[in-house]
Parts: structure tokens; sequence; C-alpha cells
């Protein structure tokens, strides 16, 4: 790929879709907004009036975000831990509270995976993709809601997963973490209806982001190949997506997934570790049927 995301100018510059003032008043909490699509998600609602608190393990990469939004003329509050910590996220909603009041959007972008096939995945390495990207964001969501209800006021959650429907080769972990995610926040949607909070999901396809370098440069150069646009796509893409979602657009829109990925979950199947012989040349099956 020629690239990988935005430089910060062009994230702070680059034309949005919607009026300035879209979100003013709105606070937002974005995890993972260190880098990437939530580097881009954070910004973007800042441009359009967001408060925003941010989240990410590592400080120096909220630091970044911080000084973006700043010159963005958005409120921050730089958070930094780890989601996988159930205690630490509920320190996270108590200082969102006392910075802000609390906050009006949750979006939940923290997570990522390392590709390998399943059948060598270590106990741990299983573990470590399943506690961040479902257990973590289930303890964003459910403090999210529990402040929601205390204060009698109702939020907008999304929840950034992947293209999971027809599986992934090479990240089976995700996919089963993702998955979780769909399943939990199609329930909770319902669940937590009554309380004025929606729930919806964001599946990428492939963005154009630094966390692409985890993939080998072979799946990688592949990745266009499977959608309908035969590109990357950009996390403004993204971001955009999530300001209709969580914002005033999206207030009859609750129960939802919604796809940024060029159509492959209608096309294309997506490695992300290099395909099998099986699938790139005729065989023979070895493995006769009765
Ligand atoms: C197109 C696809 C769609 C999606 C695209 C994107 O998401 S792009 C965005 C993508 N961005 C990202 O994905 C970035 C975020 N991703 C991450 O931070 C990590 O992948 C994480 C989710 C495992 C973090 O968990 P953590 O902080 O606990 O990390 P840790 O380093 O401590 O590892 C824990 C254990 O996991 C195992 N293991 C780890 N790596 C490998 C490997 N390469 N090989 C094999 N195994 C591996 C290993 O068992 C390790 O323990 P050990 O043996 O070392 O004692
Ligand atoms: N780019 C793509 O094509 C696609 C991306 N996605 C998903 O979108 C999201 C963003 O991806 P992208 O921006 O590309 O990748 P990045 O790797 O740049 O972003 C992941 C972010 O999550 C943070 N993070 C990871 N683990 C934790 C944790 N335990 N606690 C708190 N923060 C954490 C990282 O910050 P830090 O290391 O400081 O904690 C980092 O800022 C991820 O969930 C990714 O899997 C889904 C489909 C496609």
């Amino acid at each position: 790929m020629e690239r990988f995301g935005y430089s910060d100018d062009e994230l702070l510059t680059l034309p949005l879709s919607y009026r300035a003032d879209l979100l003013a008043g709105r606070a937002a909490l974005v995890s993972g907004a260190g880098t990437g699509i939530g580097k881009a998600i954070a910004v973007t609602l800042g441009r359009l009036g967001a408060r925003l608190v941010i989240c990410g393990r590592k400080p120096e990469k909220l630091e970044a975000t911080e000084a973006l939004l700043k010159r963005a003329g958005a409120e921050v509050l730089p958070h930094a831990l780890s989601i996988r910590d159930p205690e630490a996220v509920a320190g996270l909603l108590d200082a969102a509270k006392a910075r802000f009041g609390g906050i009006d959007m949750l979006v939940n972008n923290a997570g990522g995976q390392f590709p390998q096939a399943a059948i060598d995945f270590s106990p741990k390495g299983f573990n470590a993709v399943v506690d961040t990207n479902l257990s973590g964001t289930w303890y964003m969501m459910q403090a999210a809601a529990r402040q929601w209800r205390d204060r009698s006021a109702p939020g907008a959650i999304v929840n950034i997963v992947a293209v999971v429907g027809r599986g992934m080769p090479g990240v089976a972990h995700t996919c089963a973490a993702r998955a979780g995610v769909i399943a939990l926040s199609k329930t909770v949607a319902t669940e937590w209806a009554p309380l004025g909070i929606r729930v919806n999901c964001v599946a990428p396809g492939i963005i154009a982001t630094e966390g692409m370098n985890v993939y080998p440069d072979e799946a990688r150069r592949a990745m266009p190949d499977t959608n309908l646009m035969r590109r990357f796509g950009t996390a403004l893409d993204v971001a955009e997506l999530v300001v209709h979602l969580a914002g005033p657009a999206g207030n009859f829109i609750t129960g939802e997934v919604v796809h940024v990925d060029g159509g492959n979950q209608i096309w294309g199947d997506q490695w992300t570790i290099p395909r099998p012989d099986w699938y790139t040349t005729p065989q023979e099956s070895p493995f006769p049927g009765r």
C-alpha cells in the first residue's frame, strides 16, 4: 500500500460531511484514540464541537492526539489504561464524570489481534485477543450504561468490530471476539432501550492505518482484491459513519451492524495469512466423499 493513514494536518483539515457545531455541548469517550481509526474518530468528533475523553494503554500516543484535539479547539481529557482492567475502566468513567459531568457517546475502538493459523494459537494468545476485544469492550459498555442509568441520561454506544460474517482466515480469535461483541450489542440494545441507550456496531473492512503493519506483506498486498472498490478505505470513512450513528442522525438506529468495507462482505474472501495451495490451484481432494 502506498501510505498508512492520514497525517495530523489532514485529520484537522479534510472536509467533513457535517455542520461544524453538530456535536456542540456533547462529550464523547473514544478508546484506542492514540492511533489510526480511533485518532481519526476523536479528532472528527472534536472538530464537530464535542469534548473528548480519550484512552489507550500508552500515554505518549494519547499525548499526540491530545495536542491535535487542542489544535482543533476541543476540550480533552486523556486517560491511560488497559480496557482489560474493569476497575480501571470504572475509574475512567468516574474521571469523565468529574471533568465533563459524564459522557453522551462511547466509541469502543480499542482492539486488535495478530495473524496466525488458528491451529497454532496458544491459550495465552487466544485469551489476549478475546480479553481485549470482547471483555474489554464489555467493561466499557457496562460502565457507561451504569453511569447513564444513574444519571437518568440517554447515551449512544458505537462498537468498532470487523467483517466477521463469513469468518476471516488468520484471525479466528478476533472473529470469535467480534461476533461476541455483535451479539452482546444486539442483546443490550434491547435491554437498554428503556434507559434511552442506543447500541450499534461498525464493521470496517480494510482501512489504511499503521495497525496494518501487523500483517505480512503478501497478505496486505492482496487485501484490496477482496472488495468491490479494490482499494483500502480511510479512517475518515469510519469516523464519519460513527458520527452518523452516535450523533443526532442516528436517533432511530439501534441494534445495527453497519459495514464500511467497500462491499467486502458480499464478495471477497479476506485472508490475513498466506492462502494455502488448496484455495489457489486446482485440487483433487485426497478426502473423497462416500
Ligand atoms: C484485515 C483484517 C481486519 C483487521 C485489521 C486490523 O484490526 S488492523 C489493526 C490491528 N492493530 C492491532 O492489531 C494492534 C493491536 N494488537 C495487539 O496489541 C496484540 O495483537 C494483542 C491484541 C494480542 C495485544 O495483547 P497483549 O498486549 O497481551 O500483547 P502481547 O504482545 O503481550 O501478547 C500476548 C500473547 O499473544 C500472543 N501473540 C502476540 N502476538 C503474537 C504474534 N504475532 N504471533 C503469535 N502470537 C502472538 C502470544 O501468546 C503473547 O504472549 P507471549 O507468548 O509473548 O508471552
Ligand atoms: N485497520 C483496519 O483495517 C481494521 C481495524 N479494525 C479495528 O479497528 C480498531 C482500530 O484499528 P486501527 O486504528 O487500524 O489499529 P491500531 O492498532 O492503530 O489501533 C488500536 C488501538 O487500540 C489501543 N489498544 C489496544 N489494546 C488496548 C487495551 N488493552 N486497552 C486500551 N487500548 C488498547 C491501541 O493503543 P495502545 O497500544 O496505546 O493501547 C491503539 O491505539 C481496532 O479494534 C481494529 O482491530 C477492524 C477492522 C479493520
